[in-house]
């Protein structure tokens, strides 16, 4: 049977399930989350986009196709261009100014998770890179397709956090997400057990990372 993105999901099940369904979800779901762990969160998720859209220029450096390039490029592109200034905008909604955004020191979380994304991709190839891209790139739709089935979420008015889940439910997002899972269930046909080995151990420390974060919003920890 040839690898899919699936298996990479099932290996990592535990970590997998841990960061979909973390407390920091739940209550940004049910919007019980304290607003103190969803602005130190917003913060720090300025600094990560920035680290990412580095490692989406490390993927143009990585490519070996005329493809791969474009679709690197507008990955880059995507959160230069566009993302930055939506996350801009609703940390200015959330009481963070842009100056305050600017000054930020990087928590450990960002740290650790940021540099060893880009730090796989320097020692490995496109594949290892995207692996370790995986859970932010599937995980956050998931997150939000998790959060809509679940009936203790609320919607609109009665939750603060509402535009959060708006975002990564919307059919733009979900068709990148889905994009990715593409190219990654392709490329994941063609490899070896032990290839699939090494994939594995990038998946679920990228997933652990994520993990971390949701940990470090809710601790507030820097
Ligand atoms: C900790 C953390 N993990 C994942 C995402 C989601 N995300 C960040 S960049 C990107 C791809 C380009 O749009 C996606 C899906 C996030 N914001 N913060």
């Amino acid at each position: 049977m040839p690898y899919q993105f699936d298996d990479l999901k099932e290996r990592c099940r535990d970590e997998w399930q841990a960061y979909i369904q973390h407390r920091f979800v739940t209550q940004l779901g049910d919007g019980s989350l304290a607003s103190e762990s969803f602005q130190h969160y917003l913060k720090q998720d300025y600094l990560f986009l920035i680290q990412f859209a580095r490692a989406f220029a490390l993927a143009a450096y990585k490519s070996p196709t005329l493809a791969d390039l474009r679709q690197a490029k507008d990955g880059l592109q995507a959160i230069v261009d566009v993302e930055l200034g939506l996350h801009i905008d609703y940390c200015k909604a959330w009481g963070i100014s842009e100056q305050e955004l600017a000054e930020l020191p990087e928590a450990r979380a960002t740290l650790a998770y940021t540099r060893y994304v880009l730090d796989t991709g320097n020692r490995g190839d496109l594949l290892d890179l995207h692996v370790a891209l995986s859970p932010c790139m599937v995980g956050y739709g998931e997150i939000a397709n998790w959060l809509n089935d679940r009936p203790e979420t609320a919607r609109g008015d009665r939750n603060p956090y509402d535009a959060w889940i708006s975002m990564y439910e919307s059919d733009e997002f979900q068709d990148a997400m889905k994009a990715e899972i593409r190219w990654l269930d392709k490329r994941l046909a063609e490899i070896s057990p032990a290839r699939f080995e090494q994939l594995a151990r990038i998946f679920s420390d990228a997933t652990r990372l994520e993990i971390d974060f949701w940990e470090m919003g809710l601790t507030l920890s820097n």
